[in-house]
């Protein structure tokens, strides 16, 4: 069964189209990221997930039940952090965990989740007082409560340390062996391109790829960045290189050239400086970063 279902799914604030014929699949027990540029609709497309916002047009299910009648099995069974979420000022954490245990109606170990999200000393202090980071994690700790099948983290990792965005991964990599699906939606795509396995990337309203981070490298025209170390190499032998099918760009500084190309054209720009007469000292391939092939399908260059 789909954890998320979401079939030709429109969002309209007014003149605004935040979410646009949506269609969107979340297999059980994926951890899934949730990228896309400020204003792409994916704080809408979460509201929708949990009844916070009503969709124009559309069906939307969770855990297979109807999002807008059944919301409140819903969201019993779900966790969520929700962005910029605003802590009880004079409760303290544990009363914050308590009281996420009352409303979901479970019993648990209150002291195990503070702990577990790192704030155990800060437990009988009041969440005022509490970092931005603490309460961060404090939030992850409310969403965590009585184990949900689904778990939807918008920005979770706003405000942590690079240790507390460690934790959080770790957290949410044991969530998803436990069983849970986990909905993530980041602007840090280190995070995600550690923790998801597969990412959906949205822009104006529509999704614009959804797929495996691997899938979304084979999909771009030049998924490779190789680096070359030569003897020596001029602008004119490289022009062989460009000329080559694959090859989407070939740079050089003298001493090393720079090729961004697709994996199956590798042997042939080796072999085309080389007859160009460069000798090849050694080269190295790296990987297109999450963040290229943000960039790429958000700014244009690439569309589903
Ligand atoms: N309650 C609302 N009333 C009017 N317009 C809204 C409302 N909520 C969202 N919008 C508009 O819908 C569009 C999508 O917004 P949304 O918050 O879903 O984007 P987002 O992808 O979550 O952005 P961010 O990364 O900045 O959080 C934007 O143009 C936004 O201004």
């Amino acid at each position: 069964m789909a954890a998320i279902e979401l079939d030709g799914v429109t969002k309209q604030f007014g003149d605004v189209t935040a979410v646009s014929d949506l269609d969107l699949t979340v297999p059980e027990g994926e951890v899934f990221g949730f990228l896309g540029p400020n204003g792409a609709g994916k704080s809408t497309t979460i509201n929708m997930l949990l009844d916070f916002v009503r969709p124009t047009a559309g069906e939307v299910r969770v855990l297979g039940l109807d999002a807008k009648r059944e919301s409140v099995a819903v969201r019993r069974r779900t966790g969520v952090l929700p962005e910029g979420y605003d802590v009880y000022h004079r409760l303290t954490g544990r009363k914050h965990v308590e009281f996420a245990m009352r409303s979901k109606e479970v019993d648990g170990d209150v002291d195990a989740i503070l702990e577990r999200v790192g704030i155990a000393d800060a437990a009988d202090r009041k969440a005022g007082g509490y970092s931005k980071g603490m309460r961060q994690r404090l939030t992850l700790g409310m969403a965590l409560v009585g184990d949900p099948d689904l778990l939807v983290l918008d920005e979770p990792s706003s405000g942590l340390d690079p240790g507390g965005a460690r934790e959080m991964r770790e957290i949410v990599r044991a969530e998803a062996d436990r069983g849970a699906t986990v909905f993530f939606s980041s602007h840090v795509l280190g995070q995600v391109e550690s923790v998801c396995d597969r990412v959906g990337i949205m822009r104006e309203g529509e999704l614009v790829a959804e797929d495996s981070i691997e899938g979304l490298r084979d999909a771009v025209e030049g998924g490779e960045t190789l680096v070359i170390t030569v003897d020596a190499a001029s602008e004119e032998n490289l022009d062989a290189v460009r000329a080559l099918d694959g090859v989407t760009d070939a740079t050089t500084d003298g001493g090393t050239v720079t090729v961004t190309c697709d994996p199956d054209a590798k042997t042939a720009v080796i072999g085309a400086l080389e007859d160009a007469g460069v000798s090849v000292k050694d080269f190295q391939t790296e990987e297109t970063s999450l963040e290229d092939l943000f960039i790429a399908y958000t700014e244009g260059e690439v569309s589903a």
